[in-house]
């Protein structure tokens, strides 16, 4: 069946539709990771986005739902060149095909990706449509408008029983399940949802942790996070990854930007001006680095490419994040140490 991805330039690409028969929009965005495709597309990070693999094999090992970062597939739509007719998803069992399909997820493969990415790079990141047809809609809407974090957030309260000693309050902004587990090793987490009524909590913890999410950091939605983040900094610890570096940089009075296409795959090198670090990214804002200055934030770490602050830390306080995805899934693991970092600011040793 042909489906047709259509820009906001006009532009209109036809391929093979596979996965589910309907229609969807996004922003159109790119990753340059090979591998962890089934990772990649259920981070809840890529909630409103259609995603391009870069990388035109997909689907070429099998599906293994045991990897998923969140209980479904988060991209609104997949753009790939060669995802294998083999979906058959070998031992699992789980047909990639099938897998979409189920997960109301559609996706055009023979898609030309080096050439997508080519103009993405060019123009920056457009909104777009699949659709069955090769139609211009009326309008394209700017998803990154909408409420994601209230999309994809919790909607209850779980305590997820890990390294008993400490407890850390984990705010799911989004979470890559990932996250949870790399924690759970050093405390156990009282997780609750991003509109959580933080100022009149009962629960007992020794920091707050805010990971990875979807969307503009800055969405009047998260407002009341950000101004809880401010607040129990005096009192409490205070760690983030990605969306939780950017809530914990305007919590400081610094800025957020959008980038012009972000920064998405598995071998972006940052470096702390000591070594470089080859990690996982995928984030399309950014932390204003000139921001910084009228905050009590000192940038410890960049991206050696573009200069993109990569992590932040509050000159008193024990407040600090990364902008990179130290649990990699998919990735290397060279930011490992940011959970050493974490237990040792929490004064556990693990047992
Ligand atoms: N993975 C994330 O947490 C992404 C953070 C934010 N939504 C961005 O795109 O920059």
């Amino acid at each position: 069946m042909d489906k047709y991805l259509i820009l906001e330039d006009g532009t209109i690409i036809g391929g093979r539709g596979y996965g589910y028969e309907g229609e969807s929009h996004g922003e159109l965005v790119f990753t340059t990771s090979m591998s962890g495709y089934i990772e990649t597309i259920t981070d809840p990070s890529y909630a409103g986005q259609i995603l391009i693999f870069a990388f035109p094999e997909i689907a070429n090992y099998s599906v293994s739902m045991e990897k998923m970062e969140s209980e479904k597939i988060q991209v609104a739509g997949l753009i790939t060149k060669d995802a294998h007719e083999i979906f058959s998803g070998g031992p699992s069992g789980n047909d990639f095909n099938e897998f979409l399909k189920r997960s109301g997820v559609p996706a055009i493969d023979g898609i030309d990706t080096r050439v997508l990415v080519e103009k993405i790079r060019k123009n920056g990141v457009l909104r777009c449509f699949i659709r069955n047809k090769p139609e211009i809609p009326d309008e394209f809407p700017d998803t990154m408008n909408d409420d994601l974090v209230g999309l994809v957030s919790r909607k209850e309260y779980q305590y997820y029983k890990g390294n008993d000693r400490r407890k850390i309050l984990f705010i799911d902004v989004g979470t890559k399940n990932s996250l949870i587990t790399n924690l759970g090793r050093i405390a156990s987490l009282h997780i609750v949802p991003y509109n959580y009524d933080f100022f009149n909590s009962k629960l007992d913890y020794d920091a707050v942790f805010i990971p990875n999410g979807p969307g503009n950091p800055d969405h009047p939605a998260l407002k009341n996070l950000v101004e809880f983040i401010r607040d129990v900094s005096a009192e409490k610890p205070v760690i983030g990854v990605c969306l939780g570096n950017q809530l914990i940089t305007l919590a400081f009075g610094g800025r957020t930007k959008k980038m012009k296409f972000g920064h998405r795959g598995v071998n972006h090198a940052v470096t702390d001006g000591t070594r470089i670090y080859i990690t996982s990214h995928n984030h399309g804002y950014a932390v204003d680095n000139e921001s910084l200055r009228n905050t009590d934030l000192s940038m410890r770490m960049w991206d050696i490419n573009d200069n993109t602050v990569e992590m932040v830390e509050h000159r008193d306080l024990p407040v600090y994040s990364v902008q990179f995805h130290p649990e990699a899934h998919p990735g290397p693991y060279d930011g490992s140490w940011f959970f050493d970092k974490i237990d040792e600011t929490l004064g556990v040793k693990n047992d």
